[in-house]
């Protein structure tokens, strides 16, 4: 029997993830909200459909299919969306690339591998950073008792989502499944339930989506179904004859996938005959097309020349081009109740386009839809062009980027090290590091970053207290003297096996973490729960957590409450000037061993240059650690002896090439690395 404990006797579901082992009482998790198979094919023949009226779509490729798209074929109950949502790496892609294939939709052995992972930065990383949807069709036949069911094959549309796993983009993974009414969850039969399996579970749960549980690489020969089956059985008390057994490589079990989704999960509800209601999902910008939108109709029917408004800026557009993802974009002209798929009306800027807002047709008013919760910044960090010059170049890139990533925050900021930059804040250090990739990759910016740091609290004498994204915003305003220091804490939920668990809470501990929850999920996998301040975890906590544990550690936090605690500013200075940009938050009592690190990571990032260089790390007046890096040009062909020129040149080009992205800091340079570097210590 699976359960959650309860809190108390009122059991609310947002607070579901929340409060997952968090008290005393347990309630078991039977509410688990299911299509009712035999509803869905009754309302097919009560609408009296005709079912020849389909074209066959299974077994034909996307650009076939373009010309004979009808979407009025498809109405709600004729639709089905749904996400894939796992652990990191448990085959949601491969899955998704398999399903895509099976319906004809992408041809089989396309060539690429996770077609649905687009992104350059996806394909080199081997992640989901984005999630994406595609639209499929499938023919599908009912068993059931009904004679015309059992017959005739129904055409039905799906759509679906796959999102990434990594905990930096749950964000994603929530925005997705406002647009599902269901949600396939994968579980890796040899690795078992993980921390994210966990996490994306109660999203799902908590958006009242019908899960399917899918255990997947059944080939693998350390593969354990039965024990998988077992803990989804005593964690989320999903009956263990609903997983279906899956292997995405081999193609084994696959058929019985889309049969699941279309006969357990509901389709989507709204009324097609309310006025339009269409929420913004996501939206990216094309040189050409300008902003294209992802939207889920809610209500109504949009078609192309249509007026919309936007609910949240009021501004009025025409519908220019409207369609599904089939993968590409394939325009239908109409987009029905249910349905999923992308409108090109003519936005030009990322302002226009909010992810979460209401559009609707300009002649009339509409309640606008509850969008989605706001996001939360993790870590705040300076983005600067390598080249000062090239500050418009970047606010631009920026601009285009952060309409594909709206969970980004950017307001503008000067540095007296570092010029003309941006403050941003994102979800984590990994969704942190993909953007600066994408910056680079996708719009060729070259961006230094400064040291990351959470959103601290600090009250000063007068009694005002402020927000701190920016160490070197802090005051210096003799006046107004610091008097108390908060700052964010996250819970943590770590599973791992058994014997870890003493190496887990040493280092816990040297986090300053405080236990709230340690318990077994079955004879070999330990759960732990820890409240640890966010500044902890931020800076390699996960990769020393896959260390001590051979990698067999999973992780996901959620933030919680700030508290109390003593921090300081400690400042580096180059040859007595400081460097604004490499001040950082730190707690007082590692104060001192972070300004060692810092320092000596920095000598040895700074290359001799033709004058001596002190470098110190200080709080307030106090230096805490110091080095010296002495005169003289580093020589790289010192190792060069005799030999072939080509081979010098190759090495003098490649010095140079590392200047450009050299930042001068009063007369000292400082290379793009030592920056970056620095993230790893403070
Ligand atoms: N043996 C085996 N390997 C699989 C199977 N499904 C996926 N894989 C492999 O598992 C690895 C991860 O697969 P992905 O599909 O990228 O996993 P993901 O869950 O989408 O990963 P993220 O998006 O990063 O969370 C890849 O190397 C796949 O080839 C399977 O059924 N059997």
């Amino acid at each position: 029997m699976g359960y959650l404990r309860r809190a108390s006797n009122t059991f609310r579901l947002p607070k579901l993830r929340s409060l997952l082992y968090a008290s005393s009482e347990f309630i078991p998790l039977s509410v688990i909200n299911r299509a009712n198979p035999i509803e869905s094919r009754l309302s097919c023949t009560q609408f009296g459909w005709n079912h020849h009226a389909f074209c066959s779509h299974s077994r034909q490729n996307s650009k076939d299919n373009a010309n004979c798209i009808d979407l009025s074929q498809y109405p709600t109950e004729r639709i089905r969306n749904f996400s894939i949502i796992a652990h990191v790496d448990h085959g949601k892609s491969t899955l998704a690339d398999r399903l895509l294939e099976l319906t004809g939709t992408i041809k089989r052995g396309h060539g690429q591998p996770q077609y649905l992972d687009k992104l350059q930065v996806e394909r080199e990383r081997g992640i989901t950073v984005k999630a994406q949807t595609a639209t499929m069709f499938h023919d599908h036949k009912f068993q059931g008792t009904n004679a015309i069911d059992a017959q005739e094959p129904v055409g039905f549309l799906l759509n679906l989502i796959d999102t990434p796993g990594h905990v930096d983009f749950s964000y994603e993974v929530s925005r997705s499944l406002a647009a599902c009414q269901g949600a396939l969850l994968v579980v890796d039969a040899a690795q078992g339930v993980q921390a994210q399996t966990v996490a994306n579970f109660y999203l799902a749960f908590e958006s009242n989506l019908a899960i399917i549980p899918v255990i997947n690489k059944i080939d693998q020969p350390t593969a354990d179904p039965d024990r998988v089956k077992a803990q989804l059985k005593s964690i989320f008390d999903l009956d263990p004859n609903d997983a279906l057994l899956t292997s995405a490589k081999t193609g084994q079990g696959l058929e019985h996938v889309l049969p699941a989704v279309i006969e357990r999960m509901p389709p989507p509800p709204g009324n097609c005959n309310s006025p339009l209601r269409m929420l913004l999902l996501d939206s990216y910008y094309d040189e050409y097309k300008g902003v294209i939108c992802h939207v889920a109709v809610v209500d109504g029917t949009l078609r192309k020349g249509d007026k919309i408004s936007s609910a949240a800026t009021g501004q009025s557009y025409e519908v220019l081009d409207v369609g599904i993802m089939h993968p590409e974009l394939t325009p239908t002209g109409v987009l029905l109740t249910g349905q999923v798929g992308y409108v090109v009306s003519g936005m030009r800027s990322t302002k226009e386009a909010r992810v979460g807002d209401t559009l609707h047709q300009s002649r009339s008013i509409v309640e606008p839809l509850p969008g989605f919760k706001p996001v939360k910044h993790m870590v705040f960090s300076g983005v600067y062009p390598v080249d000062g010059s090239d500050f418009e170049a970047l606010n631009h890139a920026i601009e285009r980027l952060t309409c594909n990533d709206a969970s980004v925050s950017v307001t503008k900021e000067s540095s007296t090290a570092l010029g003309l930059g941006f403050r941003c804040g994102f979800l984590g250090l990994l969704h942190m590091d993909v953007f600066h990739q994408r910056l680079e990759q996708e719009y060729g910016a070259h961006v230094i970053s400064t040291v990351p740091t959470v959103p601290y609290i600090f009250e000063y004498s007068d009694g005002s207290k402020v927000q701190v994204q920016n160490p070197a915003a802090l005051s210096s305003n003799p006046k107004q003297r610091v008097t108390a220091t908060w700052e964010p804490t996250v819970i943590a939920t770590i599973i791992i096996p058994s014997e870890y668990v003493g190496a887990v809470i040493t280092l816990c501990s040297e986090r300053r973490g405080e236990q709230l929850e340690y318990t077994f999920i079955d004879s070999q996998r330990a759960f732990m729960k820890y409240r640890l301040p966010l500044r902890e975890i931020v800076v390699d906590f996960y990769n020393e957590l896959k260390s001590i544990t051979s990698g067999y550690a999973s992780f996901d936090y959620e933030d919680s409450d700030y508290q109390a605690s003593d921090l300081v500013k400690l400042d580096i200075l180059l040859n007595g000037q400081p460097v604004d940009a490499m001040a950082a938050i730190v707690h007082n009592l590692k104060a001192q061993r972070v300004g060692r690190d810092l320092v000596e990571k920095l000598k040895k990032f700074i290359d001799r240059q033709m004058f001596e260089i002190i470098i110190q790390a200080a709080i307030g007046s106090k230096v805490v650690a110091r080095e010296t890096v002495s005169a003289m040009r580093k020589n790289v062909l010192a190792k060069c002896y005799g030999g072939d020129v080509t081979r010098k040149k190759k090495l003098l080009e490649k010095q140079k090439e590392g200047k450009k992205r050299m930042k001068r800091v009063g007369s000292v340079d400082i290379p793009q690395e030592a920056f970056h570097e620095l993230l790893k210590v403070s």
